[in-house]
């Protein structure tokens, strides 16, 4: 199977995983690439059986129109009972390095309101440790240099994303050679220098259920 066929696997398999709960008041949370694309246009054809969507970039929220779904303001919401995103690297334990598209800040701020988070992600995707994929960190422009000094502190080798602005006004560092022992710690050391908006690392809240697309079949984990 093609990495895309394992990718529409995947999101044909969080369909059933939220189909059986969804009610006219369900708001859902959306995350952001082509597997969470994927997701999306599965999602046309069940627009009259819940309310709308939360999205965690624009590119999303138009997908979701596009398809005349509903979006609304996180403020407006609260709690959404799932976010379905997929992720660029993630580990037995659920924890996530995510934000290869730029939008890690709305994806962890629409994650951390969500009752389940559910991954969606081809078994390529699947680590033994974080860190090969380069983690991104989300910085206030004028801070980018002195982040970027920071990060070198703490063993990584920080790359401008050149010509990148997030949905936020802001710009990315790219971690390279950052092998993440404990990924939770190396989230909130990088979350604490000043000037960084937020990092990929979805370690402190991974997901609760994975599906992990495999030549076999869609592997799913639930943790919770
Ligand atoms: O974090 C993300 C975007 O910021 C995506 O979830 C991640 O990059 C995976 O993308 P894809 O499904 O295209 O492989």
């Amino acid at each position: 199977m093609t990495q895309d066929e394992l990718k529409a696997a995947v999101a044909d398999a969080a369909v059933k995983e939220i189909e059986p709960h969804l009610e006219k008041d369900t708001v859902l949370g959306i995350g952001t690439g082509s597997t969470a694309n994927l997701f999306i246009d599965r999602l046309g054809p069940l627009r009259d059986r819940f309310k709308g969507a939360v999205a965690s970039s624009e590119a999303s929220a138009k997908r979701l129109q596009a398809l005349g779904i509903e979006i609304f303001e996180l403020n407006n919401v609260g709690d959404v009972p799932f976010y379905i995103d997929g992720a660029d690297e993630v580990n037995a334990n659920l924890q996530m390095i995510k934000g290869g598209g730029a939008a890690l800040t709305r994806e962890k701020i629409v994650a951390a309101c969500a009752k389940r988070f559910i991954c969606i992600a081809d078994g390529s995707k699947y680590v033994n440790q974080l860190g090969n994929f380069p983690l991104p960190v989300e910085v206030i422009p004028m801070a980018r240099s002195y982040v970027a000094r920071e990060l070198v502190k703490l063993g990584a080798d920080p790359v401008y994303r050149q010509g990148v602005v997030t949905d936020n006004g802001n710009q990315i560092i790219d971690c390279f050679d950052f092998m993440i022992d404990d990924p939770a710690s190396v989230e909130a050391r990088i979350n604490a220098i000043v000037g960084v908006v937020t990092n990929g690392l979805f370690a402190q809240r991974g997901a609760d259920v994975l599906l992990l697309g495999k030549t076999g079949g869609v592997e799913r984990t639930a943790l919770r």
